[in-house]
């Protein structure tokens, strides 16, 4: 079965739930009290999609301000970015907004950019209108989901909308900012890493 590696990284102020999502796509978990990230983290995860394992290695970078410059380390090596926002602050909206700007200056030529509006089971304190986010998201061409790590709601479907935009590669092409890499894997197959 072909295997497809895909780099990923995410991005977003702290507190908005990068390392949740992550945690509730790798593991099926959620931590209410989980710590903030230093510097960064690395998790992979494949999953079986159609006729294909897509392994994912996801780079969940640190919102923390003393951490911010570390951030292209990670994103140019990315053939794809989720930028996390909390739909219950409107600040950390406006600070996707300036991750959006910085990937579009520094970031690789073609990073398919998803935008996950987070937190969307706390909506009775919702700062951030659906429909203005995805008509953000619209209007730089990036997919648009709302997100909720800890009730499980579309943290499997961004990650495989996003593998779908994904360019295929030949093997031989390297993969920074490239998007897949195509292997042929013996018939043995893993549904997670
Ligand atoms: N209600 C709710 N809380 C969430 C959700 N996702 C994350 N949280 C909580 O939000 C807080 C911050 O989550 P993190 O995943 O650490 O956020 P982060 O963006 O990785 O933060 P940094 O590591 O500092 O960049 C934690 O208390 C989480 O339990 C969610 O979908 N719903």
């Amino acid at each position: 079965m072909a295997q497809r590696e895909l780099k990923i990284c995410l991005l977003g102020d702290t507190g908005v739930g990068k390392s949740s999502i992550v945690w509730r796509f790798v593991e099926d978990s959620f931590d209410p009290n989980i710590n903030p990230t230093i510097g960064a983290s690395f998790m992979t995860k494949t999953v079986q999609y159609q006729n294909e394992l897509h392994k994912f290695l996801i780079w969940d970078t640190a919102g923390q301000e003393r951490f911010r410059t570390l951030a292209p380390m990670y994103y140019r090596g990315s053939a794809a970015a989720i930028i996390v926002y909390d739909i219950t602050k409107e600040d950390s909206f406006q600070a996707l907004k300036n991750w959006v700007k910085e990937l579009r200056q520094h970031g690789p030529p073609n990073i398919v950019v998803a935008i996950a509006g987070n937190k969307c089971d706390l909506s009775d304190a919702r700062e951030v209108l659906e429909k203005d986010a995805k008509d953000y998201a619209d209007s730089i061409h990036a997919i648009f989901v709302e997100t909720s790590a800890k009730n499980a709601i579309n943290i499997h479907e961004v990650f495989i909308e996003i593998s779908q935009q994904i360019p295929v590669l030949d093997a031989g092409e390297g993969t920074a900012g490239k998007g897949f890499k195509l292997h042929r894997q013996p018939s043995e197959t893993r549904t997670c890493c």
